[in-house]
């Protein structure tokens, strides 16, 4: 390789990395496999090894990737967040141990090996026992403040516990991962696959695409989880542990969660045996691991150590390879969600992967597929490690056969034949035809669901034969439902039918935001259409509004209400078919309840806590009260808001505990309209 070759590789290898830190640690949707993107990697930094003279002062190699977003105030860590070097290898994991062997000329060095959790690195900041502070780790020197979000993480203890076995410091950074069990993942994957939107790869992303979500009761909806088992600043400094053995029994000693299980160990082979014995009990955590982490014990050695500009010099990741196996695609099926989304998924041969049989995997999207040159027969690797879905990431070039052509993703919609569409900025293609039975499917389903109509005798099934009969074609032939038609469904129906027609009559008078719900405009849950109905108290004003209505300044106006809520909303009712929606349900005698003006709180209970930014307490209760809310001095299930001020005390933590949401003044005085 000559010079200028070199060259070229480092700047391609820069552009290429850089480009997958940004999908992966600010979006939250990586195009890559972490195998893949390691090997990236490790290609660069051997480049960089052989080539020392060309650069790279801003290589990807020398930082940690950055996770700071729009929307969060970012906050200074007092002590960097560092990345990990890593390895594939038991042979490298071993010339780890010999070189700080060699560098601190000590034999018998004891170490650490703690699973490596797959999920969202944070800082938390304990001041005289008590949390004050959740921050990303951004940068490395100063992350996102995600406090309001971690506070709805409810195994995480406000106060550390006091006691004989654990000094609490007078501050301390505790360092740790957010992650989503994989229960709740799978759970929250489901819903997504339902309505229709693209689901999540992994757990990991899907913790870090919820701990960057600006509302924090969107965040609550979801039970993130959190482990913690490290440290960063610490005061005062004689507080410090003398070994990391020691500081895991200080986490536990001060109630906050812990890993699994760790091990102390002595020697290079010790250290190989703990990261086997992890490698096996790994799949009975609650959480992904995706390796395991090897740390010198001793504090003192970890100092000497030192570290580099972007990882202890102390540590080191042993990951795990994914499973790995080649099978024949039979076929490729394209699915289509509720909001039209062509979903493509890969029949395979069935094949055993990390434990389980596989026979499906998912492609992706059309880019995908073309950008691997997927095609209908070949043989290719399927991958999953861990909870990961299982994704088809490539082919294998030398078994392909001349009878496998290039594949072709449908121009038109496998269900309804439309032309597909593709949304500017999107790399999925849609079914742009309100009308397709799959989407319509999806849709009166949605609609009539607990979460939105909440209609007694129109479940799924239900709504498939009336689809099917081609009786409902938007939502509001719910309305228009003929009695002797229903009739025609089968014998003795006249009871059930009469039931169904009482409470679909029912339902034009349910609340407006369960209306707001149904329409499944994409981003907008239960919890915003709540704050949509009371800005704008009915239908056709939402369906009218204009962006300024919802930001101002750069600045959401209703509090909630995002900026990607506020765009999906607003493209949502740019499609003349969707305000026609709108029309029809009114033209069909659908009357939402809107609280009338003045009880905009009318039937809510609030509790004040800590100090206001500017009201002060008999303010906010009279505020409240004139708005035909009640102020309550104790929280209960029964509260439907905590409004928390500054050093807010322990009717906050009761709320947390209860799972009531907690607001703040701002929030407060929207809701006031
Ligand atoms: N697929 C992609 O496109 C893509 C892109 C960028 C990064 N990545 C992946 O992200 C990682 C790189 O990011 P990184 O800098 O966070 O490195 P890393 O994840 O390899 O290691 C550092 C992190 O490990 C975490 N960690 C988990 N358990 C730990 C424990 N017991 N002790 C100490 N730390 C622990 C910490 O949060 C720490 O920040 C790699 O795994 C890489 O594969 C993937
Ligand atoms: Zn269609």
């Amino acid at each position: 390789m000559t010079s200028a070759e070199a060259q070229q590789r480092l700047d391609e290898l820069r552009a290429e990395i850089a480009r997958h830190d940004e999908l992966y640690h600010r979006q939250a949707k990586p195009e890559i496999s972490d195998f893949d993107y390691d090997r990236l990697k490790r290609e660069l930094a051997d480049l960089e090894a052989a080539w020392p003279a060309l650069g790279g002062d801003n290589s990807p190699s020398r930082a940690v990737g950055d996770d700071r977003t729009a929307g969060f105030k970012t906050y200074r860590h007092r002590e960097r967040m560092m990345s990990l070097d890593n390895t594939y290898s038991a042979e490298e994991l071993r010339e780890f141990h010999d070189r700080l062997t060699r560098d601190l000329e000590r034999d018998g060095l004891e170490f650490v090996v703690e699973p490596k959790i797959d999920g969202l690195a944070v800082s938390l900041t304990f001041a005289k026992g008590k949390l004050v502070r959740a921050v990303t780790r951004g940068n490395g020197v100063e992350g996102d403040d995600i406090t309001a979000n971690a506070l709805t993480i409810r195994s995480l203890p406000r106060e550390l516990k006091r006691g004989p076995d654990a000094p609490v410091p007078d501050v301390i950074e505790i360092r740790g991962e957010i992650y989503l069990t994989t229960a709740e993942f799978q759970r929250i994957n489901r819903q997504r696959e339902e309505e229709g939107e693209p689901v999540y790869a992994n757990p990991r992303n899907l913790a870090a695409g919820t701990i960057k979500q600006l509302d924090a009761r969107e965040v609550g909806q979801r039970k993130l989880e959190i482990v913690l088992y490290g440290r960063g600043y610490l005061e005062p400094v004689a507080a410090l542990p003398e070994t990391q053995t020691q500081f895991h029994g200080w986490v536990k000693a001060w109630g906050l969660p812990t890993v699994e299980k760790f091990w102390t160990v002595q020697g290079a082979d010790a250290v190989l045996g703990a990261v086997q014995e992890l490698g096996k009990l790994r799949e009975s955590f609650a959480y992904a691991t995706d390796g395991a982490v090897v740390k010198l014990d001793a504090v003192a050695l970890q100092r000497r150590a030192g570290s580099t500009s972007k990882s202890p010099r102390w540590a080191m990741a042993y990951k795990f390879a994914p499973d790995r196996a080649e099978t024949k695609l039979l076929n490729i099926t394209v699915q289509v969600g509720r909001t039209g989304v062509l979903t493509p998924v890969a029949e395979l041969d069935p094949v055993v992967l990390a434990g389980t049989t596989v026979a499906r995997a998912t492609l992706h999207n059309r880019d995908e597929i073309a950008r691997k040159d997927i095609r209908v027969g070949d043989f290719v690797f399927v991958e999953k490690a861990g909870e990961v879905i299982p994704a088809v990431i490539g082919v294998n070039p030398a078994r392909r056969t001349p009878a496998c052509v290039p594949y072709v993703f449908p121009e038109r919609c496998p269900v309804c034949g439309t032309a597909v569409v593709q949304i500017e900025g999107e790399v999925a293609l849609r079914c742009p035809n309100l009308e397709c039975p799959v989407q319509v499917r999806r849709r009166v389903q949605h609609f009539a669901s607990k979460a939105c109509l909440d209609i007694e005798g129109l479940g799924e099934a239900m709504v498939d034969v009336l689809v099917e009969k081609g009786w409902v074609r938007t939502l509001s032939d719910i309305y228009r439902l003929r009695r002797d038609e229903l009739l025609t469904l089968g014998k003795s129906v006249e009871k059930s039918t009469d039931n169904l027609l009482a409470a679909i009559e029912a339902s034009k008078r349910a609340e407006l935001w369960r209306f707001i719900n149904g329409l499944g405009i994409p981003h907008v849950g239960a919890a915003a259409a709540k704050d949509l109905a009371r800005k704008f108290r009915g239908l056709e004003a939402l369906a009218t509004a204009q962006r300024d209505d919802f930001i101002q300044n750069k600045e959401s106006v209703i509090g909630g209400i995002g900026e990607t809520m506020a765009d999906a909303i607003l493209t949502f009712f740019a499609e003349s078919r969707n305000r026609n929606v709108i029309d029809e349900l009114v033209r069909a005698g659908v009357d939402p309840i809107v609280p009338a003006a003045g009880s905009a709180l009318a039937g809510k209970t609030f509790v004040l806590t800590g100090t206001l930014p500017t009201l002060t307490r008999d303010d906010a209760t009279a505020r409240i009260e004139a708005a035909g809310g009640k102020v309550s001095g104790s929280v209960s299930k029964k509260t439907s808001y905590v409004v928390a001020g500054e050093e807010a005390g322990s009717k906050l933590e009761k709320a947390q505990t209860l799972g009531v949401p907690v607001i703040n003044e701002a929030e407060l005085l929207t809701m006031l309209g």
